[in-house]
């Protein structure tokens, strides 16, 4: 439990996808400023649970609740301007727009809402920069290293300052020395804007950058005690 109110929380989600359950009574919490990793065996509803929490995924029963507003109790539209304006999320693979330089995708979102180009740029610039990749702006993802496409992902997703930050396997894509910088950025930066940040991963290595650990097993959450 976090010591302070919950910025986004979860109360006894249950989830199937036709037999296959995935969420069995999962609740969570995550407050402003803090990192929290979801761990989990392969198949346990880590994704799911992020799922449910960014309001992606409607959960068959259980309540997600943002602030003073629930998720579970919006419609589609409420949840994809929520989604738009409030939260951020770096996946795997595959979230840069490969015809758009580096610049350009992390301007993209401040665009979409309405932010000039010269200023969308110039902040962009302030995350490419932030995020230690300024090298890469003028190029294409396709031209980049893995590493530095997924500091380019990060930037983008924080470019708009976003109140919660989705993150699943943010490295799994890495080796270990790229992955370890990513997440430090990473971690950095969402502290330093004040963001929640919900991390799913299965690495011990990743999760060791948050504040607090929550263990998946057959759909339900367990607080999980740190080692070392
Ligand atoms: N869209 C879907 N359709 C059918 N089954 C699904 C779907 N999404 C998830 N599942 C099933 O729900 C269960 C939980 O999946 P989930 O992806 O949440 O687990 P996970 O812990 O994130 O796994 P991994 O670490 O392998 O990504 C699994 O049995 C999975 O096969």
């Amino acid at each position: 439990m976090s010591a302070v109110a919950p910025l986004l929380a979860a109360h006894d989600l249950h989830k199937a996808f036709g037999p296959t359950p995935a969420l069995a009574g999962a609740t969570f919490e995550v407050a402003a400023g803090e990192v929290v990793a979801v761990m989990g065996p392969s198949g346990s509803g880590k994704s799911t649970l992020l799922h449910c929490l960014a309001g992606i995924v409607r959960p068959d029963a259980g309540r997600v609740v943002y602030g003073d507003r629930e998720l579970t109790a919006m419609s589609d539209v409420e949840l994809s301007a929520l989604r738009r304006t409030d939260f951020g999320f770096v996946f795997q693979f595959g979230q840069l727009v490969p015809e758009l330089s580096c610049l350009e995708n992390v301007a993209l979102p401040l665009r979409l809402d309405g932010v000039a180009r010269r200023d969308a740029e110039r902040r962009a610039a302030e995350w490419l920069d932030r995020l230690e990749v300024s090298d890469v702006a003028g190029k294409t993802p396709g031209q980049a290293s893995g590493g530095q496409g997924q500091r380019v992902a990060v930037a983008r997703a924080l470019a708009t300052e976003p109140r919660v930050l989705f993150t699943d396997e943010p490295t799994g894509a890495l080796d270990s020395l790229n992955g370890e910088r990513v997440m430090q950025l990473l971690s950095d930066a969402a502290r330093d804007t004040g963001a929640a940040v919900v991390l799913v991963t299965h690495e011990p290595r990743v999760a060791a950058y948050s504040d607090r650990e929550v263990v998946v097993r057959d759909g339900r959450t367990h607080s999980a005690e740190r080692v070392g």
